[in-house]
């Protein structure tokens, strides 16, 4: 088992990463709401249980105050916690509902999704998708206690560790060179969920977002933006597909796009694009939009793109790797982008 520990502005977030860490739920004090989706069988029994639809059809306002009703219903306050178990949807959901509720229930994130486990728990973004754009609605609200079992994955298909891996190869592509040395040599043993492997791989993942921030909780000082490395083109894909195309595959091709953005406008090194393909293709991760199959319309993808919370006025600004392990934040003018991106979602590889 590994534990960490990082002090978020004002809040201690405590994070263990191992098999069988989930009965730390026993030493929470007071009642528990325990939120999870349907699907998966509930392993954790709570003082109140709230089933909540997952993937991208449950990020919904409706579903955030819905908790939030249940909770008054119950009795809970403030001194009571909210346990959030399910994937990235279910806790950006269940997390914005916590954040709400009487101004901030103790909130604990317990990931059953590789994503969930690298990313999605980690950080404190909460919220729910609005207008056809990600996760326009939400909060910055730190749970205070992340418990990443292992022992969830069991059950999860490859297809979805795949995409959770695509976060993991994000923050190999711009913050760490020895992690993509590492998903390099490794593939093999991570895609067959070896133990050792996966705990490595969690671990340096959160120990590199939680690094990220500590040093910009509100992502207002051009820090933060590096954890989005992908997400303006991936965000986009995901609107113009009507949110058929899961996030994880979104964002895969989105880091292909922005990528080829940097190299074009000279702030890539050369070589960092074949870089980026090679690891993408070594975990059978899309690398175009062709290879998402499924139709993304342009426009409408352009048109929740312009909505990206990175833009200032008529620019916006891109976190652009440098060479592998670096990057640096860029603004490029809105037009310019929509001029590469249009470019890059129409023949599914350029610009
Ligand atoms: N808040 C953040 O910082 C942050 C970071 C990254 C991604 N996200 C968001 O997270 C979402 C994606 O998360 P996700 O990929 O976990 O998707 P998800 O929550 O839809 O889960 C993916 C699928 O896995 C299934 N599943 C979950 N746990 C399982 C298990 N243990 N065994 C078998 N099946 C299981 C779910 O039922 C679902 O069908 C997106 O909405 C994205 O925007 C948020
Ligand atoms: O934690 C962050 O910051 C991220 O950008 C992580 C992303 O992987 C994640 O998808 C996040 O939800 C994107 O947030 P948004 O601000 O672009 O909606
Ligand atoms: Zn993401």
């Amino acid at each position: 088992m590994i534990e960490f520990s990082e002090k978020v502005c004002c809040s201690e977030v405590k994070v263990k990463v191992g098999r069988g860490v989930l009965g730390e739920l026993d030493s929470i004090k007071g009642r528990k709401c325990v939120v999870h989706p349907k699907s998966l069988p509930l392993e954790v029994k709570g003082d109140l249980d709230i089933t909540l639809e997952d993937g991208e059809r449950g990020k919904d306002i409706s579903n955030a105050l819905s908790i939030v009703d249940k909770l008054l219903d119950a009795g809970f306050t403030r001194g009571d916690s909210l346990v959030a178990v399910g994937g990235g949807t279910v806790m950006d959901v269940a997390g914005f509902s916590a954040s709400i509720f009487m101004r901030g229930l103790n909130l604990v994130n317990v990931p059953t999704t590789l994503l969930g486990m690298v990313d999605a728990g980690i950080g404190g973004k909460t919220g729910v998708n609005y207008g056809n754009a990600k996760n326009m609605i939400g909060t910055f609200y730190q749970p205070s206690l992340i418990l990443d079992d292992l022992s969830f994955l069991d059950t999860l298909p490859e297809e979805e560790l795949r995409r959770g891996l695509a976060e993991v190869i994000k923050y190999a592509l711009v913050l760490d060179k020895e992690l993509y040395d590492f998903l390099s040599l490794n593939s093999g043993a991570i895609l067959r969920k070896d133990n050792d492997a996966l705990e490595r791989v969690i671990s340096s993942s959160v120990k590199d977002k939680l690094a990220v921030v500590s040093e910009d909780e509100r992502e207002t000082k051009g820090i933060r933006i590096v954890l989005n490395f992908g997400h303006t083109i991936g965000h986009a894909i995901e609107a113009g597909s009507n949110f058929q195309v899961p996030h994880g595959l979104a964002i895969s091709a989105g880091m292909v796009c922005e990528a080829k953005m940097a190299e074009e406008l000279g702030y890539a090194e050369e070589g960092v694009v074949e870089d980026v393909l090679w690891l993408l293709h070594l975990f059978r991760l899309p690398i175009s939009v062709e290879q998402l199959n499924s139709r993304v319309e342009v426009e409408k993808a352009l048109s929740a793109m312009v909505k990206d919370k990175k833009r200032r006025g008529e620019e916006i600004l891109m976190p652009f790797p440098t060479r592998i392990g670096n990057w640096r934040a860029v603004k490029i003018p809105l037009e310019t982008l929509e001029g590469l991106a249009k470019q890059c979602l129409s023949n599914g590889g350029g610009p």
